[in-house]
Order: structure tokens, then C-alpha cells, then sequence
């Protein structure tokens, strides 16, 4: 079954290689004006330039004149908890009445509010609501995933929540990696006992997820009043034993060394990035494996300061932008709204955030060799945009619906 979409306006995203982009190569975006695309099965086959076309569109099962329009890699969506139990838009109205956070987390809301909705949902229900959830970002652009545990907080409901991902990594058509978040917050029997929870972590929760195989990463928030950069380290040590590499939430309110400790352990990515020094910038721009990964909607919603992100691209980092959705600080998994916001607000150029949402997205998720770009043999994973004057279109643009068709491995959503 082969396909052919022909007269694309610009088909963006050619990457020769599947290297990580940093500084200032996270500005070439490189492109072919008026192209074609062969998809063979599930893979892109072929692409170039409409005037080396040696096939006509009747010679294909199926062709699609793109006319006027777009061709992007899918969105690569490297940070997200969306597995949750209810919502919290309870707090989003206190906050707006001007409520702290230290004012909501005493009225019981917060992580633990989301954890103990989580305690009370089944499996089944939890997948239920969770599905949903990733049809919908699949419907706006999303063509990878990375999803997180951590509202669990117990052994029975983090395992509950990594099952609930294996079976959405199942259930699916894009590839899916998940991430263990034990160490997202001490659950409220564990305040004045710490060390036990991080006990529980690592003697409890760490070996029966690697013995059902139920995650790929290990992450901890790494924060004042949450995980210190020890116990992270720690935790990151431990994951590593069971083959799971870190990825963790460093900066986003407060500089504590998370970067550092991060670096250390060698992490895949280092997310948040609200909170950065100078010195956090220069570190990270040396760490050759390591991407740091903004979420600006997370900023956005918070109403705090956005991510340095001219800073850390003229600093030499390695930049993926990612949703963050979850129910306390980024209730949307919009990665149209995550370019524009990181177009708008952090003064990314649209080249850079098109870079920073797909290849180096893909790579903050070890998948830049299936996703993120326009290469052969890759996943025919495909935007298809509405006619639009250009690429700078779409974040200026922002909140309009501008993606006209979407394909998932081969086939259209
Ligand atoms: N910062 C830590 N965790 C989530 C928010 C958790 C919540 O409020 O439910 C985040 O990435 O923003
Ligand atoms: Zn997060």
C-alpha cells in the first residue's frame, strides 16, 4: 500500500542525521519547497523535490495533493503525566481568588489531591480516562509520548498507573516511553519519616517495575520542600541499577543543584527549566547527552516566569520543548500551544521551537531513530497543515486550529 502526497508547498523537517540540536543549530529547520512524499506501509519511503517525481499520482493506491500546504513530523510530546484521576480545576479558581500554594497544599489539594483521587480510581477507569486523553493530543499533532507515574505515591498505585501505561503503549498506534515518579512528593504518612519512603522507592517500588518491565526511565522532583538533590541522586543511582536512565524535574521553582546532580547521573533530559542560573546554563550546555526540556504551559498556567531559552540556545544547550500535562500545572497536552507559547513568550524562532518540539523531542525520549524528522525509513508520523502563507504562521497564528489532516503510521487519523 503506497501513498503519495505531492505539490506540499514545504515539507519541513529533512534532517540528514538524528543528532541532538543544540545552540545554534536548533535554527536550521531544513526544508524542500513544492515536495513529495512516498509512504510505503507504516514508513516514510521516500521524499523530494516535486520536479524528480519519476511517478505519476494514479501509479499509487492512494495520492493526496497538498497544494497550498505544510508538512511537519509530528509532534514529539517528551513529558507528560497524563494518567490522572479527575481533575482540580477547584484549585485553578483558588489561585485565581489568590490563594498560595502553601494555602492550597493546606487545603489538601496539590499532588496528594490528585494522588488520593488516583488511590480511589480502578485500573479499568483509570485507562479509560487516560485513552482519552491520548486521542486527544493525538488528534492535535502528537506522534510520541512519554508519560509519567507519580500521583500513585504508593506501591499498589504507582504500579497501577505503569500498568495503566503498558496498556496504553498497547492500546496505541504512537510509540509511548514511561517514566517511574515515585519520587514526585512525600505522601503524608512519610512527612516526618522521609527516609522511609525513599526505602520504599528503592527496596519496594523500584525492583517489582523492573521485574514487570514497566518502565523506561526514573525521575524524581527534584526540589525545595520535595526531593533533595541527594535523595534524587540517589534514587537515579538505584533506577539505574534496573537499566531505567534518568529524566528528571529540575529548576522549575528554585536552583538547587538539580542540574548539577542531573548531569552527574547523566540523564536523558532535564526538564522544567523555569529557575536557571548562569551557572546552571553553562553546565548544562556542556552535557553532551543530556536535553534540557522547557514547558512553557506549565510557566503559562503557574502565571511564573518563562525559561531562559535564548540564554540556553546561545549558551550551546540542547532544547526540547514538551507539554507537561497533568492536572495541577499544565491541564492541556496542546503541543501547537506549547510552539507558539515558546514563540511568543521565550522568543524561540519558529525554527527552533519546530526543532526543539520534534527531533530533539524524540531524542529527550531515545526515539530520534524512529521519530521526529522527515527521513526515510522512519515513521510516517505527518502533519499536514491547512494553506497557510508559511511556517512562522502557525505560532503567530496561535489557538487556531491549522492542522488539516494528520497521518499515524501510514494511515490517516
Ligand atoms: N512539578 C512537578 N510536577 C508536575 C505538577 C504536578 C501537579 O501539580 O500535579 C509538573 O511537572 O508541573
Ligand atoms: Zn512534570
Amino acid at each position: 500500500m503506497a501513498i503519495l502526497l505531492y505539490n506540499i508547498k514545504e515539507l519541513f523537517g529533512i534532517h540528514p542525521a538524528n543528532e541532538i540540536l543544540r545552540g545554534s543549530a536548533l535554527a536550521n529547520l531544513p526544508s524542500i519547497k513544492n515536495a513529495y512524499v512516498i509512504v510505503e506501509g507504516e514508513q516514510i519511503a521516500a521524499f523530494g523535490r516535486m520536479d524528480e517525481l519519476k511517478h505519476k499520482p494514479n501509479d499509487f493506491n492512494e495520492s493526496l495533493d497538498a497544494t497550498g500546504r505544510l508538512m511537519l513530523p509530528s509532534w514529539c510530546d517528551s513529558h507528560t503525566h497524563l494518567v490522572f484521576a479527575g481533575s482540580r480545576e477547584g484549585e485553578f479558581v483558588d489561585k485565581i481568588k489568590g490563594l498560595s500554594y502553601a494555602d492550597i497544599a493546606a487545603k489538601g489539594g496539590g499532588i496528594l489531591a490528585s494522588a488520593k483521587k488516583l488511590a480511589e480510581a480502578s485500573e479499568d477507569d483509570l485507562f479509560v480516562q487516560s485513552y482519552k486523553r491520548l486521542q486527544e493530543i493525538i488528534s492535535l499533532g502528537t506522534g510520541a509520548v512519554e508519560i509519567k507515574s507519580g500521583y500513585g505515591l504508593s506501591v499498589e498505585s504507582e504500579l497501577k498507573m505503569l500498568r495503566v501505561i503498558k496498556r496504553l503503549k498497547g492500546a496505541a498506534k504512537i510509540p509511548i516511553k514511561s517514566t517511574f515518579l515515585g519520587a514526585h512528593a512525600f505522601p503524608t504518612e512519610y512527612k516526618e519519616a522521609k527516609e522511609d519512603y525513599i526505602k520504599l522507592i528503592i527496596e519496594k517500588m523500584l525492583p517489582q517495575i523492573a521485574a514487570e518491565g514497566l518502565a523506561d526511565y526514573v525521575d524524581a522532583f527534584c526540589e525545595e520542600g520535595f526531593f533533595t538533590t541527594e535523595q534524587t541522586e540517589r534514587i537515579c543511582l538505584a533506577g539505574k541499577a534496573y537499566g531505567l536512565k534518568p529524566k528528571l524535574h529540575v529548576n522549575q521553582l528554585n536552583s538547587i543543584g538539580g542540574i548539577q546532580t542531573g548531569v552527574k547521573v547523566d540523564a536523558v533530559s532535564l526538564d522544567h527549566l523555569e529557575t536557571m542560573t548562569d551557572d546552571d546554563i553553562e553546565i548544562l550546555s556542556k552535557a553532551k547527552n543530556t536535553v534540557g526540556t522547557l514547558l512553557p504551559s506549565a510557566a503559562f498556567f503557574l502565571r511564573m516566569n518563562y525559561q531562559p531559552a535564548r540564554k540556553m540556545i546561545d549558551a550551546g544547550c540542547a532544547v526540547a520543548l514538551a507539554s507537561d500535562f497533568n492536572p495541577g500545572s499544565s491541564p492541556s497536552g496542546n503541543m501547537n500551544f506549547v510552539v507558539a507559547l515558546s514563540c511568543i513568550q521565550l522568543r524561540m524562532l519558529p525554527e527552533e521551537a519546530v526543532n526543539a518540539a520534534t527531533l530533539n523531542g524524540a531524542a529527550a525520549m531515545e526515539l530520534q531513530h524512529e521519530a521526529g524528522s522527515i527521513a526515510t525509513a522512519k515513521k510516517a508520523n505527518l502533519l499536514l497543515t491547512k494553506p497557510v502563507p508559511g511556517l512562522a504562521y502557525l505560532p503567530y497564528s496561535f489557538g487556531n486550529n491549522l492542522l488539516e489532516r494528520i497521518m499515524l503510521c501510514g494511515d490517516w487519523k
